[in-house]
């Protein structure tokens, strides 16, 4: 095991364990707590309270909590081993295929967290549980396909940097995963059709576009699937006087997020 791997399987515990969905979420936090005396409270995830449902737009999930500190530390340890971003003008990496290991416990995790709070989509569950499935914060025929991620992107942001309005390619299926590291911001969801386009209005004004903002913590984890991944556009504006959360403008450092999709099959 190298020594990126062992500092993963510490932070994360190793999945390949049998143990219960609880239990994989901090199996290592546990192991420590019995050799010391002042020991910290284990953080587990809340069956309730993790994810929020982003109301105004269907298929968008937002779990504020999904990576503790030393969780977004080890992650942010491995991107950092991995080279990408030594020379300031580098700014995104991507992987197709069989993802890192460090990526590929995320992976697991998003897998384990939907379940952990929607146990009705684990088979083993089948008949006993009976919730809708817009309830849930991946729909199952996504939760449960293989692999669940096969394509990731790491953006790093300068302040100031973000990425314009875009709906993502439709080369990627449904389904995708946003992890924020380093710096909160605001990603702003625009329905598709209604952004301002002067040409297309033979430059009249158009009426001002819905936004809907949706504040990213560092470790925080975003799902967006179905109406949110084909009808809404999201975008990050880092220009001055925009980053406003609760009527104060974030203070802005380098932002690292990890985004995984899974690419659409070619037969
Ligand atoms: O950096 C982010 O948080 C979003 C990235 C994104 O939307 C994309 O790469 O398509
Ligand atoms: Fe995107």
């Amino acid at each position: 095991m190298d020594d990126q791997e062992a500092v993963f399987k510490e932070v994360f515990g190793d999945s390949s364990d049998s143990e219960g969905y609880e239990q994989q979420q901090s199996p290592r936090l546990e192991e420590h707590d019995e050799m010391h005396e002042d020991r910290p409270t284990p953080t587990t995830f809340d069956q309730n309270t993790n994810w929020e449902q982003i109301k105004e737009i269907r298929g968008l999930w937002l779990c504020r909590d999904f990576l503790s500190a030393g969780q977004q530390s080890s992650v942010l340890f491995s991107i950092e081993n991995e080279g990408w971003f030594t020379e300031a003008s580098h700014n995104q990496a991507m992987r197709f295929g069989n993802l890192p290991a460090w990526a590929s416990e995320i992976s697991d995790s998003i897998r384990e967290l939907v379940l952990l709070n929607d146990p009705g989509l684990d088979p083993m569950n089948l008949g006993t549980y009976y919730g809708a499935e817009e309830e849930c914060a991946f729909p199952s025929d996504l939760l449960w396909r293989e692999p669940l991620f096969d394509q990731l992107i790491v953006n790093a942001y300068q302040p100031g940097e973000g990425i314009c309005a875009h709906v993502d390619l439709m080369r990627f299926e449904d389904g995708i995963a946003i992890v924020s590291l380093e710096s909160s911001c605001v990603m702003h969801f625009t329905k598709v059709g209604e952004a301002y386009c002067d040409a297309a209005n033979g430059g009249k004004p158009h009426p001002p576009a819905t936004k809907i903002p949706v504040y990213l913590t560092p470790g925080s984890l975003v799902l967006i699937s179905g109406e949110a991944r084909y009808s809404w556009k999201h975008e990050i504006n880092r220009k001055p006087g925009i980053q406003i959360w609760e009527g104060q403008e974030l203070n802005q450092r380098r932002r690292i997020s990890v985004t995984l999709r899974k690419l659409c099959r070619v037969d």
